[in-house]
């Protein structure tokens, strides 16, 4: 507890200096809870106190950390029990920084209730400008530690130290946007091998990237088949063929309505039915189009026999059938796995999904056999053997039309140069869906960093992104 306290107030005193200058004199008001979590803000308020900080705990339960406590009287803070919201309010309202420690993975399911949840809300709803900087001990309290749930109020951090691990909680949504700036204290603790959530690093997606051999040729780096676009959305198509092409295969091959159009932007994408490595189905693709229905339900025979890996998007998650192998992979947005879920007996709703979207893609996967890769802010990948990957690379400028069509010809190319690796592995296919995530948001940063893009321009500026990748790995 003692270097998990000496890291806190380590992080506080940053915080400290960068809002006012200087540490000493500075306001600290920290929130406590009943377990350790208080513990260990109790005894980092001690440390800043001997540094010359004010410090005042608002203790939020009956009992708190003896051991704390003691430690922060000694070192000349006050402790304040709390059993008018409002006063509290008052008093974490004057602070330079809040420490958030109510609760850390002690936290029952349920969230903050009481004079805690009345607090935690007030102060969430007044994040002004010259509100506190809001440090998180080990969690953002009340968060589901193991999922990332939030069920209830939740003092959204600006940093956010946690100790010994990452914990999934911190990095799946929804919580995930609640922890701000994460931090991770190394304790010396002995830690599972595999963390249960992975969130892959630029290295690991340009590990997973097919860079060509000296001897290769179009047909083994991969061909990659399109199945997209209607006259009514011919930009899918556009934009789904030119993002294999940008992402670097062997050969794209466009099968719909559109081909002219496509060829016009494309010159490199060649048009008709013919050998394949890899599908791209369903971007720009309506239901009721009975030529591109038949078109995906064809080349689904392929999938079933021939084991080609696939990206079902958008109009083809309608016709997936009903099991198929890991090297498939799905990539609804909330709304459409909602519907993925009703049609196969699980009535659950777009707002459903949005809070629980780990439980949702699960299901998913488990229902379906294919790897599930569910868009959102953080986008989640879930694959063979339990594999949960949480990636965060992409700006909020990246939810723009025409983007999820970038992010299925990507991810198709990406597939088509790995197609017998990921039939070989199924634990693969997660992992290359989850860089082809990575991807994508970096693309998206380099096509305009800090301002607005287009499902274009993210394409357009993959084959940088990608060079940029694999120089630095
Ligand atoms: N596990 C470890 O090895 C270490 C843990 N440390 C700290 O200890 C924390 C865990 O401590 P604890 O196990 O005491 O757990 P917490 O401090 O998270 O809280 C547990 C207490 O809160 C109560 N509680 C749980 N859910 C509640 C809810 N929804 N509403 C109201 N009360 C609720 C429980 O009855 C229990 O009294 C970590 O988050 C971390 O901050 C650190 O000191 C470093 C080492
Ligand atoms: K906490």
């Amino acid at each position: 507890m003692e270097r998990a306290a000496f890291a806190l107030a380590g992080a506080v005193a940053r915080e400290l200096r960068a809002r006012r200058g200087r540490v000493v004199g500075g306001v600290v008001v920290l929130l406590v809870g009943p377990g350790n979590n208080g513990g260990d803000a109790l005894h980092a308020g001690a440390v800043l106190r001997r540094r010359g900080v004010d410090v005042l705990a608002l203790a939020l339960a009956d009992r708190v950390h003896d051991e704390g406590r003691a430690a922060l009287l000694a070192a000349g803070g006050r402790v304040l029990v709390v059993d008018d919201v409002d006063i509290a309010v008052d008093r974490a309202r004057g602070a330079d920084v809040l420490v958030d420690g109510i609760l850390g993975i002690g936290a029952r399911a349920g969230g903050l209730t009481g004079g805690a949840g009345a607090l935690v809300e007030r102060l969430d709803a007044s994040r002004d400008e010259g509100a506190p900087v809001v440090v998180a001990v080990d969690t953002p309290s009340g968060i589901g530690v193991d999922d990332g749930s939030v069920s209830g109020p939740v003092l959204r951090a600006d940093r956010t130290v946690t100790f010994g691990g990452s914990k999934p909680g911190l990095v799946l949504p929804p919580a995930a946007h609640l922890t701000g700036v994460l931090e991770v204290v190394d304790l010396g603790l002995a830690l599972p091998d595999e963390p249960a959530v992975v969130r892959l690093e630029d290295r690991d997606a340009a590990a997973l990237w097919p860079v060509p051999g000296p001897d290769a040729h179009k047909y083994t780096r991969g061909v990659v088949g399109v199945v997209a676009g209607a006259r009514r959305y011919p930009g899918a198509a556009v934009l789904a063929t030119s993002a294999a092409v940008l992402a670097g295969v062997g050969m794209v091959r466009y099968l719909g309505d559109v081909g002219d159009l496509v060829v016009a932007r494309r010159p490199e994408v060649v048009v008709g039915p013919g050998r394949v490595q890899a599908w791209v189905f369903g971007p720009g693709v309506s239901p009721d189009d009975a030529a591109q229905r038949r078109r995906i339900e064809h080349a689904f025979e392929g999938v079933l026999h021939r084991g080609e890996p696939a990206v079902v998007d958008a109009g083809a998650l309608e016709l997936l059938p009903e099991h198929v192998p890991t090297h498939v992979v799905l990539t609804p947005h909330a709304g459409e796995l909602a519907r993925l879920l009703s049609d196969r007996g699980h009535r659950v709703t777009r707002a459903e999904v949005e809070h629980h979207p780990l439980r949702s893609a699960r299901l998913a996967h488990e229902l379906t056999g294919a790897t599930v890769l569910l868009k959102g802010h953080v986008t989640l990948v879930v694959g063979a053997g339990g594999a949960v990957y949480a990636q965060a690379a992409a700006p909020a400028w990246l939810a723009t039309a025409g983007a999820g069509d970038v992010l299925a010809g990507l991810l198709g190319a990406m597939l088509a140069g790995r197609a017998d690796d990921v039939v070989e592995d199924p634990t693969l296919t997660a992992a290359v869906a989850a860089a082809a995530a990575l991807v994508h948001g970096r693309a998206a940063d380099v096509s305009n960093p800090g301002g607005p893009v287009t499902a274009r321009g993210v394409a357009l500026a993959l084959p940088e992104t990608v060079r940029a990748l694999l120089a630095d790995a």
